[in-house]
């Protein structure tokens, strides 16, 4: 039973709302085409429906009441955030849509696969286990670990422009035999009880308005003996939500990434067993003794960069890469080539860089922290 109450769902008006808003720029090659061929209209809606949240909310008067609307509207929340930010995110970052950790001489696309790999191993996956893949982006990870494991994959996703992304993805590497995609709410899942041999889900479930409610799920479309393996977000126990310039770190954060709700480590622990998971492991991945931290790409430390290949992948991410790319988009707004909103958009993905880099560095937040639970045999 979740805690919280859940949105209530309208896959028609979805779909409809995407139609508008995307057309047929999921087809287009790359992220910044597409981000040139959105419905003016509708991406203005989706940007008041997205920064109504936050414009005009310091942290410093943050209140439950306001936390609370967020969590209420969690669902429209997070699917606007990637109505606005899908594009960015794939033209500065690529497909798959989370952190990793970085071994020494290792490129960027290098070390952002072996963590997808990792977390395979720690689960333990095989050849051909039914898999549910909770947030799935884009469909980077997901292709990954098909491709790694032998597995077949159903990706989880509230928005239909990343799934027409992720579908076309799919098809275009011939997986589509052993990954497809489903439209829903990952508080509410479209699936029955005891339906996936394994669940996984990478920097995805932080944007559940509980993570009790979004674990309880997850147990629920388990299989008894089934495994959840997870890269959660959280903030570390140095978070002190009393301390203004923690809070004002967190919110950045928040505002950045289109979360409603981030916790702590300690809320993820007590929802993992409340939700009725035995945990086979958990553990910080970003205290372990790396070369580099997970955020240098984001704080445009350059001189980690490991390969010529590299330089044009991480430069976009650079504050640099950031700032120019940023107004250069503003410009394109002021002249009427992009939509209103995309330089709002911009800044406060630039927000969201500098908040997770003081994070990281502060030891205050981290966006790797791995458990995995196992449901039991006789649940
Ligand atoms: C939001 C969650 C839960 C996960 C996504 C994690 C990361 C993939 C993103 C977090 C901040 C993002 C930014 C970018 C790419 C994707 C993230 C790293 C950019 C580098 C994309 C290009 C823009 O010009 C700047 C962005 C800064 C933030």
């Amino acid at each position: 039973m979740s805690p919280v109450a859940l949105e209530k769902e309208d896959h028609v008006r979805d779909a409809e709302f995407n139609k508008a808003m995307h057309g047929k720029s999921a087809q287009a090659e790359g992220g910044f085409r597409a981000m040139l061929q959105k419905d003016k209209a509708a991406q203005n809606a989706a940007v008041d429906e997205y920064f109504k949240h936050w414009d005009n909310k310091a942290a410093e008067d943050e209140t439950e009441e306001t936390r609370k609307a967020r969590r209420d509207e969690y669902a429209t929340l997070t699917r606007h955030y990637y109505n606005l930010a899908t594009d960015l995110y794939e033209y500065g970052w690529g497909q798959s849509f989370h952190f990793c950790r970085y071994a020494f001489g290792e490129s960027f696309y290098q070390a952002i696969a072996r963590h997808e790999h990792y977390l395979a191993h720690m689960m333990g996956l095989r050849d051909n286990m039914r898999v549910l893949d909770v947030g799935c982006g884009v469909g980077g990870p997901a292709r990954e670990i098909v491709k790694f494991s032998g597995v077949n994959v159903v990706g989880l996703n509230n928005n239909n422009y990343q799934i027409e992304r992720a579908t076309r993805y799919a098809e275009k590497e011939g997986l589509s035999h052993k990954l497809s995609f489903t439209k829903g709410d990952f508080m509410q899942m479209p699936f029955p009880d005891n339906s996936f041999d394994a669940v996984y889900a990478i920097e995805a479930t932080v944007h559940a308005p509980s993570l009790e409610g979004i674990y309880s799920e997850i147990f629920r479309v388990l299989k008894p003996g089934g495994v959840f393996g997870v890269y959660e977000w959280l903030m570390t126990d140095n978070y002190d939500n009393d301390n203004p310039h923690h809070r004002e770190i967190r919110l950045g954060i928040e505002i950045g990434d289109g979360i409603s709700n981030m916790e702590k480590v300690e809320v993820a622990l007590k929802a993992m067993e409340t939700a009725g998971f035995v945990m086979e492991h958990h553990e910080d991945l970003a205290d372990r003794d790396d070369p580099y931290p997970w955020y240098w790409p984001l704080s445009g430390q350059l001189k980690y960069i490991a390969s010529v290949g590299d330089i044009f992948t991480i430069v976009r991410m650079t504050k640099l890469g950031r700032g120019l790319v940023h107004r250069f988009v503003g410009a394109l707004e002021t002249v009427g080539l992009a939509p209103r909103g995309t330089q709002k958009t911009a800044d406060s993905l630039a927000l969201a860089a500098d908040s997770l880099v003081a994070g990281g560095r502060e030891k205050l937040f981290t966006p790797m922290y791995l458990m995995v639970g196992r449901k039991p045999e006789k649940a």
